[in-house]
C-alpha cells in the first residue's frame, strides 16, 4: 500500500477524462472509437505508429495490391493463348511498390481526417498503463472511463543464430526490388501468400515448412491443394525442413543450415511463422490476464479482467483478422454506448479467405471438425473437382475443388472450402446461407448462374 502511494504521487496529474479511450489506431481500435463517437460519447484514440494499423500498413491492403501484381503475371501468361500478341518485356517491382506506397499514405491521411470528422481525439505516442487504470502516453496521463486495448500484434521471429539477417511479413513491403532467390519459412497465411507472390512474379522460391502440408489446420482437402498448387507454380516446398542457423556471406546472401543440407546464395529469408500480441503495456498492474503467449484473456464481451476494461482483435489471438476486429469493435461501442447491453460478436462460422494462387475461400467445420462434432455417420460430404472454362484454351490449367459438409438428416451445410479462380469472391455470399443455417435442399433449391464456378455449389450431387 505504501509503495502505491508512493507511485502515485509520482505520476503526472490526469491531463483529460474521457467516455472511451481507445488504444491503437488499427482495425479494431479505428472501427470501435468512430463507432463509439457517432453515440455523442467523448472519445480518444492513442496510436504510435501509423494510423490505419496492421492491415492498412504492413497487411491485407498491401498485401491485396501485390496479390493483384502477380494475378497480372498469370494472366500475362495466358495472353497468347486468347490470341493476343504480347510481349513481356519485363516486370518492374519499384514501380508498384512506389504506387502502392502512395496508396497507403494517401490512406493514412483518409483514417486521419475519418478521425477528425467523427470528432474523435487522436493522441500520438506510446500507450500504457499506470497502477490507477488510467493510460501514460509521453509523459502525459489520460483517464478512460472505459478503456480498450485493441493493440495488434507483430511477427514472431525464431531465436536460433542469425536469425536477424531474415525479414518478416514487415520487411516484405520494404522490399525495393524482386530478390532472385527466396526461403519462406513458415506454413500458414503468410508463408503461403507471400510464398505464391514470389513465386507468381519470378523469384526462384522456397517454402520450408515443419510437416508435410501447409494450411494444416484447414480442411484436408485445402491444405492438400493448395501444397499441390504451389509446387506447380514455381514454389519449391520442403517438407519437414527447418532452419537451424543462418549466416550472411561476405557478397551479402545468406547460407541457411538446415535440420539437413543447407542451402547457400538466398537473397531473401522471410520469417512466417506466426504472430505475438503487443500486450506488453503495465497489465499486470491492473489484474487484466494474458495467457502464456502473451494473448489478452476475454470474455464473450470482450471484458478482461479488470473492470471497464476491455480488449479485441490481434491482441486477444483470436480469428486474426480485420473484420473480426472491425465486429468486434463495433459491437463493443453499441454495447456500451448505445444501450444494447447483450451485442457481442459471435465467433462462429467467420469466413476466411488465403489469397494463395489460386485462393482459398472457407466457412464452418472442417471435415475433421465436424466429424468430432456431429460424427461420422451424421454427415454427407459433397465434393466437386473441376478446371474451370477459363483454361479451357490456355495451356496453364488450375484446377478448382470444393467441399461441402452436410450435417445432420436436414444436411444442415455446417462446412464449405473451395480452392479455385475466384473463389475470394464466391464465399460472401455463401457464408451469409452457412449462417442463416442453410441445408444442402436449399442450396439445390437456389437455380445455378451458368456457366461459372459458383454454380457447382448449388449442383453437387
Ligand atoms: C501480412 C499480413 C496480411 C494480412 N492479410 C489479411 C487479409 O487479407 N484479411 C484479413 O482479414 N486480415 C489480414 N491480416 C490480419 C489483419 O491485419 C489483422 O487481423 C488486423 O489488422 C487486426 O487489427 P487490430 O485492430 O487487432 O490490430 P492492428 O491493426 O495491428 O492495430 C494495432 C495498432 O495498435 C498500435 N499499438 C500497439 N501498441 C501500442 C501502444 N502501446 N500504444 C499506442 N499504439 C499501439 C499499433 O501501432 C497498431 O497500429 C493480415 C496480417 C498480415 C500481417
Ligand atoms: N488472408 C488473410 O485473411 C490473412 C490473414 N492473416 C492472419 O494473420 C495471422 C498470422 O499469420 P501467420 O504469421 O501466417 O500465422 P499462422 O498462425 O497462420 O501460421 C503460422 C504457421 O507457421 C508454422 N510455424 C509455427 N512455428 C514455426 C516454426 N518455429 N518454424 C516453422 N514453422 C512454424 C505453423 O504451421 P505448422 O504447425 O504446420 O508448422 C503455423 O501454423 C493468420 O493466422 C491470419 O489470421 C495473415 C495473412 C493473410
Ligand atoms: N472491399 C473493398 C474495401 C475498400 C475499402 O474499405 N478500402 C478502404 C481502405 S482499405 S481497408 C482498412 C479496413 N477497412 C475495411 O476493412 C473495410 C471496412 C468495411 N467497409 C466496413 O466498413 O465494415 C479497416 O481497418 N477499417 C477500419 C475502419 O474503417 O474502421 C478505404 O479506401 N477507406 C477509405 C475510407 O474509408 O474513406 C475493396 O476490397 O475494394
Amino acid at each position: 500500500m505504501r509503495f502505491s502511494l508512493r507511485h502515485f504521487s509520482k505520476m503526472p496529474p490526469v491531463l483529460k477524462t474521457f467516455d472511451y479511450l481507445v488504444i491503437g489506431g488499427g482495425s479494431g481500435g479505428i472501427a470501435s472509437a468512430r463507432r463509439a463517437a457517432e453515440f455523442g460519447v467523448k472519445v480518444a484514440l492513442v496510436e504510435e505508429a501509423r494510423w490505419g494499423g496492421t492491415c492498412v500498413n504492413v497487411g491485407c491492403v498491401p498485401k491485396k495490391v501485390m496479390f493483384n501484381t502477380a494475378m497480372h503475371m498469370e494472366y500475362i501468361h495466358d495472353h497468347k493463348d486468347y490470341g493476343f500478341d504480347v510481349e513481356l518485356k519485363g516486370f518492374n517491382w519499384s514501380t508498384i511498390k512506389k504506387s502502392r506506397d502512395e496508396y497507403i499514405k494517401r490512406l493514412n491521411g483518409i483514417y486521419a481526417s475519418n478521425l477528425e470528422k467523427s470528432k474523435v481525439e487522436k493522441i500520438v505516442g506510446h500507450a500504457s498503463f499506470t497502477e490507477d487504470g488510467s493510460v501514460e502516453v509521453d509523459g502525459q496521463r489520460y483517464k478512460g472511463n472505459h478503456t480498450l486495448i485493441a493493440t495488434g500484434g507483430q511477427p514472431t521471429i525464431p531465436n536460433i543464430p542469425g536469425a536477424e539477417h531474415g525479414i518478416t511479413s514487415d520487411g516484405f513491403f520494404e522490399l525495393e526490388d524482386l530478390p532472385k532467390k527466396v526461403v519462406v519459412v513458415g506454413a500458414g497465411y503468410i508463408a503461403v501468400e507471400l510464398a505464391g507472390i514470389f513465386g507468381a512474379l519470378g523469384a526462384d522460391t522456397s517454402i520450408l515448412i515443419r510437416y508435410d502440408k501447409v494450411l494444416r489446420t484447414f480442411d484436408s482437402m485445402v491444405s492438400t491443394a493448395v501444397t499441390d498448387n504451389l509446387e506447380h507454380g514455381n514454389v519449391k516446398v520442403m517438407r519437414r525442413t527447418h532452419v537451424t542457423s543462418v549466416k550472411k556471406e561476405s557478397d551479402g546472401t545468406l547460407t541457411l543450415d538446415l535440420n539437413s543440407g543447407q542451402i547457400k546464395g538466398v537473397n531473401c529469408l522471410l520469417w512466417a511463422i506466426g504472430r505475438k500480441p503487443n500486450s506488453n503495456l503495465g497489465l499486470e498492474k491492473l489484474g487484466v490476464e494474458t495467457d502464456k503467449a502473451g494473448h489478452i484473456i476475454v470474455d464473450e464481451f470482450q471484458n478482461t479482467k479488470a473492470k471497464n476494461i476491455y480488449a479485441l482483435g490481434d491482441v486477444c489471438g483470436k480469428a486474426l483478422l480485420t473484420p473480426v476486429a472491425i465486429a468486434a469493435g463495433r459491437r463493443l461501442s453499441h454495447r456500451l454506448f448505445d444501450n444494447k447491453p447483450d451485442l457481442k460478436l459471435n465467433y462462429d462460422n467467420i469466413a476466411t479467405v488465403v489469397f494463395s494462387h489460386p485462393p482459398v475461400g472457407t466457412v464452418g467445420l472442417t471435415e475433421e471438425e465436424a466429424e468430432q462434432k456431429h460424427g461420422k455417420d451424421n454427415l454427407k460430404i459433397y465434393s466437386s473437382d473441376f478446371t474451370p472454362m477459363y483454361y479451357a484454351v490456355t495451356a496453364a490449367k488450375q484446377k478448382c475443388s470444393m467441399k461441402l459438409i452436410c450435417a445432420g438428416p436436414e444436411e444442415k451445410v455446417v462446412g464449405l472450402h473451395m480452392v479455385g479462380q475466384g473463389v475470394d469472391e464466391m464465399l460472401q455470399g455463401f457464408a451469409v446461407a452457412v449462417k442463416m443455417g442453410a441445408t444442402k435442399a436449399q442450396f439445390d433449391d437456389c437455380v445455378a448462374i451458368h456457366p461459372t464456378s459458383a454454380e457447382e455449389l448449388v449442383t453437387m450431387r
